[in-house]
């Protein structure tokens, strides 16, 4: 049987309203993966899309960009989808900059802005390699 695509979703402040529409606009699309977000993403995507199977983490500043990373260093991620706010300084801008490197060591699609995550969602199709 086919798995589900194992996908994190994170969004700064800022671009939280662009994940969410998003979220609707592939909310088809992503009804077939395994969801896992930090917190306040998290949240705010599963009530603007009750169909999608939401893991909530913590928040991003309380250890959730973290989380994510130890469970992409696990091999539990099969693709982040994290909408960065450039403009702002972040007091966990160290956490934010460690899920990255992890992102890039274990070789997972990452998308960072909307552009590629349109790109991750409708050309690789979510399909794990295994
Ligand atoms: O801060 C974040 C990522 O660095 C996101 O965390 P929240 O989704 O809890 O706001």
């Amino acid at each position: 049987m086919k798995q589900p695509f194992r996908l994190a979703l994170i969004a700064h402040d800022q671009k939280k309203d662009d994940m969410v529409a998003f979220a609707r606009a592939y909310e088809a699309l992503l009804a077939s993966c395994s969801i896992v977000a930090t917190g306040t993403t998290g949240g705010l995507i599963q009530g603007a899309c009750p169909s999608l199977q939401i893991t909530r983490v913590k928040s991003g500043p309380l250890g959730g960009d973290q989380q994510i990373g130890a469970l992409i260093a696990e091999g539990l991620i099969d693709g982040l989808i994290f909408f960065v706010d450039p403009l702002s300084p972040m007091p966990h801008d160290v956490d934010v900059k460690a899920l990255m490197r992890l992102g890039i060591v274990y070789d997972i699609p990452m998308a960072l802005n909307r552009a590629t995550a349109e790109v991750l969602v409708q050309k690789k199709g979510l399909l794990r390699a295994d």
